[in-house]
């Protein structure tokens, strides 16, 4: 029974008129217009609404006594207009989206409704022949309420991510209420680009860190978005590695590979690992050599301007202390201009030595996101987005691209915003 929500759901945008809600707007990937939304494919849509910004997949969160249960991976939650007094992220219509087999025939609608009309908990739910439905929006709320032949219903729903507006310098930085919904954000943004450039290009370019960037993507190695991407396009990189084995506990390899990479079908060859057999200074000239090959051989996109590789994608963890890669505050290596790969010996993060990409290799890249997640990380990211100037600048201030930076947040990375 379960399983048919998401047919629901797409029955139920689709019978509202141009898929609008009262001012929200579903977005198919890919500017796919909302009349050539196919049949039984699945999508992932991202809301739109004039009166929230725009917010990404998540969690059903009921706080209904009659819908205590959570929705597992595999098992679509009740759709919440039948349950009266229900809150719930706006973003639970994605979440259903994500996992979405779209149905037209109106059949599967009806026969959802039955069933979960004959359910014991909504006994005292009346029917629901949905007749009208619309969000409206306050400030931070919205509620969508839907019309039955007995009564009304009302949901509220909450806006779960939050953009702050901040100078176009600064990149777009987007708060999440909680880091599950940031993964979804980032499985979603990173997908979207290697779609983007393995369509224009045929390869898609990424930069991997250490930290709990690593963690922060796992939603990418779930469906839909596992099965969204073509991997092997995929050429992954290193921003930053420690200069220990590859599979001590401490090598950003060892922690990509176990959590990440193999998960995902990518062939090793565009797996390209820090050599592990080499002396700090040796490895970060082998690794400079690697990626001035691939540049030659037109793997990696190169800045006509300044002759840096260009990244299409650069995907940063940032350090309590404001230091991204193994670029440290106060550090000469931040002013390292020459090199596009160095090497630190005296690491104020252990372990001590370790091999970095330099500032105009971070920057050359068209796209970089800042995954910061934690109260440790609120004064630096103060720094880097609030509103004074600072005098010491940290090298996470100091990745201002040509590109895009995009901040993926958590709301306690942002409490002191
Ligand atoms: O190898 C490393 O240590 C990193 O690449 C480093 O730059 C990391 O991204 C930050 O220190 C954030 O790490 P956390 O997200 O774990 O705090």
């Amino acid at each position: 029974m379960v399983n048919t929500c998401p047919h629901l759901i797409a029955e139920f945008f689709h019978k509202a008129p141009t898929n609008t809600l009262g001012g929200s707007r579903i977005h198919y990937p890919n500017g796919i217009p909302d009349n050539d939304v196919q049949p039984n494919k699945p999508y992932v849509c991202s809301i739109q609404t004039k009166q929230f910004p725009r917010v990404t997949s998540q969690n059903l969160h009921p706080s209904s006594s009659a819908t205590k249960q959570k929705p597992s991976k595999n098992i679509a939650a009740p759709f919440p207009p039948v349950v009266p007094n229900f809150t719930f992220p706006i973003c639970i219509y994605i979440r259903l989206f994500d996992t979405l087999r779209m149905a037209s025939s109106s059949r599967v609608f009806s026969s959802y409704l039955r069933t979960l009309c004959s359910l014991p908990f909504r006994r005292s739910s009346p029917g629901i022949p949905l007749s009208s439905s619309f969000f409206i929006g306050k400030s931070g709320f919205g509620s969508l309420r839907l019309t039955s032949n007995l009564r009304k219903f009302e949901c509220r729903t909450r806006a779960s991510m939050a953009e702050i507006i901040t100078p176009k310098s600064k990149g777009k930085v987007q708060v999440f209420d909680a880091e599950d919904e940031l993964a979804v954000s980032l499985a979603k943004y990173t997908a979207d680009l290697a779609n983007k450039f393995s369509k224009e290009k045929d390869s898609f370019t990424v930069v991997l860190s250490g930290g709990s960037l690593i963690k922060s993507l796992r939603k990418l190695v779930e469906p839909p978005f596992i099965d969204s991407v073509d991997w092997s396009k995929w050429h992954v990189f290193w921003v930053d590695e420690r200069v220990v084995p590859k599979d001590h506990p401490n090598s950003n390899y060892f922690l990509a590979y176990n959590d990440f990479l193999s998960k995902i079908p990518i062939p090793s060859g565009n797996v390209y690992a820090i050599n592990d057999a080499l002396a700090a200074e040796a490895a970060a000239d082998d690794y400079e050599t690697c990626l001035k090959h691939l540049v030659k051989s037109k793997i990696i996109d190169q800045s006509e301007i300044t002759g840096f590789p260009k990244f299409d994608l650069i995907l940063l963890g940032m350090g309590p202390d404001g230091h991204v890669a193994s670029l440290f505050p106060s550090h000469p290596l931040v002013h390292e201009n020459t090199k596009w790969v160095t090497c630190i010996k005296d690491s104020p993060k252990p372990p001590l030595e370790r091999i970095s990409f330099t500032l105009p290799v971070i920057n050359a890249s068209p796209y970089i996101a800042l995954v910061v997640a934690g109260a440790s990380k609120a004064n630096s990211v103060h720094a880097a987005l609030g509103p004074g100037p600072s005098s010491d600048m940290l090298p996470v201030q100091m990745v201002s691209p040509d590109g895009v930076v995009t901040w993926f947040l958590d709301k306690e990375a942002a409490s002191k915003l």
